[in-house]
């Protein structure tokens, strides 16, 4: 696998573990480049050979050697080229596929609150965008050292034999180009970075019409949203173009800069060749001089888009850098051992200040099920998440004497199973949806959520496609099937949110005796709206505005008359 020396955020280690791709890409373009002064040599000679034709000296045959000679040299050009062409994709290939695996290791291991936090607009665009630009200015850089640095240095070299004076007269412009490049590398920045932002909320705002296609549709809301999608691709639209424009509008300029030098040539390479000037020249001299300096002048305004491409990488780098940590997936460990669960003066707050557990204490013992219900928004599902420790709480929770906030992210995880409102089922088959890695079969905890007749009837059984671009089920299906894989990853605490809610209440009690059975040691807190099997409990917490009481399905029955007429309510068959 990887190198342990491995450092995902920083650049060098990417270039460190492509050094083999990267030592053709040295080699071939060593050729390609040094192969590349021989151009300006045969012209030269070419010229000088004609002149001599011309004149009477020279022969057909001499002529016919050096065109031949040319001819060979630009084969083995071309042909170094095209490897250190398919050995820079390769090096570009490798680092681009390495960032997107990272990073979304990374992503994926980010908690559902510092996900929202971010954006999901703004984290696909990280996760593709940022990494493509970021790899394109690496590929570029690397081009560009042999293809402009050694290439530069290679005709740097020639100009200064033939006239180091001129040479030196004409090598000013192209710094100068540099020079300026460099001090528009803000706005390159700046525009390129308005650009992503511009997209990320392109990206944000295509997810939120295709998930909520149906309710626009319903409510006749899809001009208004037609309308905020146009609103968005305008301005993802201008924005683009400010950045395509400074992008694209330097390079002829700096190219101009350079080619001033071309007067000096003409008239002081004209002189040299009357021998007037620094040094006596031949036509053929005076041919590779000029046919050198535009070399030298292209390449440099490439080290000038190079600049451009190595700014505008800079900036997704940035985004992307503190997604790049070494996130080797962490094994599963095995379940923690069943132990005691206990809350104590447990307060919990959002960040914006709104207080929704007040106060909570009980205990809970291996085997024991305690039933969450109250008020719509009371707080059930916060409660049930305030277990994850995504936010901090005040108070206490601690499982075998264990505080459960103060645990390291995995041992809490062997600890505590958690099934949220949104299935979140994967692209993958019913099987794999339920082991998530694990190794064993799924078939029993397909019978325990009575999920049994319906997989059977798929078209490929427990093999059958689910998730993105697989079979459609329908939301009880999907509700059982991410149950399942709750309980496939046995836990000694189980917080189930509202698992029945899209079921029929006689699938919901043979699931609920199953479950019973299944998880004979854990804790079971389960979160219902539903209350006709609360009486099974063995403890019930009834929330009601932050507040929290605690007790025996009898004893709140008696004692808090919200749950008493709830219940009252259910089993007269009101609503359900
Ligand atoms: N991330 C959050 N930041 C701030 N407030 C939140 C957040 N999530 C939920 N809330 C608020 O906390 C309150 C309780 O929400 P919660 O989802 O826990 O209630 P619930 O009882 O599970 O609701 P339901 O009965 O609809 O399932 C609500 O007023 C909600 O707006």
């Amino acid at each position: 696998m990887k190198d342990e020396s491995f450092r995902p955020n920083r650049v060098l280690s990417y270039f460190q573990e492509e050094w083999k791709t990267l030592f053709f890409v040295a080699v071939s373009g060593l050729i390609y480049n040094l192969g590349l002064l021989a151009g300006p040599w045969f012209e030269g000679k070419m010229t000088g050979k004609l002149v001599d034709l011309l004149g009477g000296t020279g022969t057909f045959h001499q002529m016919l050697m050096l065109v031949t000679a040319y001819v060979v040299s630009i084969g083995i050009v071309q042909v170094s080229r095209y490897f250190k062409r398919f050995y820079v994709r390769r090096f570009a290939n490798n680092v681009n596929r390495h960032m997107k695996q990272i990073l979304y290791g990374t992503l994926v291991r980010k908690s559902r609150l510092e996900l929202e936090a971010e954006g999901t607009g703004n984290v696909l665009t990280k996760a593709i965008l940022d990494v493509d630009d970021c790899v394109e200015g690496m590929r570029k850089f690397t081009t560009e050292i042999f293809d402009t640095g050694v290439a530069l240095l290679a005709y740097a070299c020639m100009l200064l034999w033939y006239d180091w004076k001129l040479a030196l007269l004409c090598m000013i412009f192209p710094p100068i180009s540099y020079v300026i490049a460099e001090k528009m590398r803000v706005m390159v920045q700046k525009t390129g970075a308005a650009y992503k932002v511009q997209s990320g909320a392109l990206s944000a705002a295509t997810l939120d019409r295709a998930t909520n296609a149906i309710t626009y549709r319903v409510f006749g809301c899809e001009e208004d949203r037609k309308a905020a999608y146009e609103e968005n691709l305008s301005a993802y639209e201008s924005a683009a173009v400010r950045a395509n424009i400074w992008n694209t509008a330097m390079p002829p300029i700096y190219r101009m800069i350079s080619m001033t030098s071309i007067l000096f040539i003409l008239y002081f390479g004209g002189r040299n060749v009357l021998h007037e000037g620094w040094t006596p020249w031949t036509i053929a001299v005076f041919t590779t001089f000029l046919s050198c300096y535009t070399k030298l002048a292209t390449k440099s305004s490439s080290a000038a888009k190079l600049f451009n491409a190595v700014h505008k990488a800079q900036v997704s780098w940035k985004r992307i850098k503190p997604l790049l940590q070494n996130s080797k997936a962490e094994p599963e460990l095995p379940a923690a051992a069943p132990a005691e669960l206990n809350v104590d003066h447990l307060h919990f707050a959002y960040p914006n200040g709104k207080e929704i557990i007040h106060d909570l204490s009980f205990q809970a013992a291996p085997g024991q099920i305690i039933g969450v219900t109250g008020p719509v928004a009371c707080g059930k599902s916060t409660l049930g998440k305030t277990f994850l420790c995504e936010s901090p709480y005040e108070g206490s929770i601690t499982f075998g004497g264990k505080e459960l906030g103060k645990m390291e992210k995995a041992d809490r995880n062997r600890m505590v199973g958690y099934l949220g409102h949104d299935p979140e089922l994967f692209h993958g088959s019913v099987e794999e949806n339920i082991r998530l890695g694990g190794k064993e079969g799924a078939e029993e905890m397909i019978r325990v959520v009575c999920l049994e007749d319906e997989v059977k009837a798929m078209e490929n059984g427990i093999h059958t496609l689910v998730g993105t671009g697989g079979i459609r089920l329908s939301g009880g299906q999907a509700q059982r099937l991410a149950l399942a894989r709750t309980l496939y990853h046995k836990r000694p605490v189980l917080v189930l949110d509202d698992p029945f809610s899209a079921l029929d209440k006689e699938t919901e009690a043979q699931i609920f005796v199953n479950l019973k059975e299944l998880a004979k040691d854990s804790i079971i807190i389960l979160i219902s709206h539903r209350l006709y099997l609360f009486d099974q409990m063995d403890q019930v917490i009834w929330m009601d505005e932050c507040h929290t009481k605690v007790g025996t399905h009898e004893e709140l029955l008696a004692t808090v008359p919200s749950y008493a007429e709830l219940c009252s309510n259910q089993t007269k068959g009101g609503s359900f």
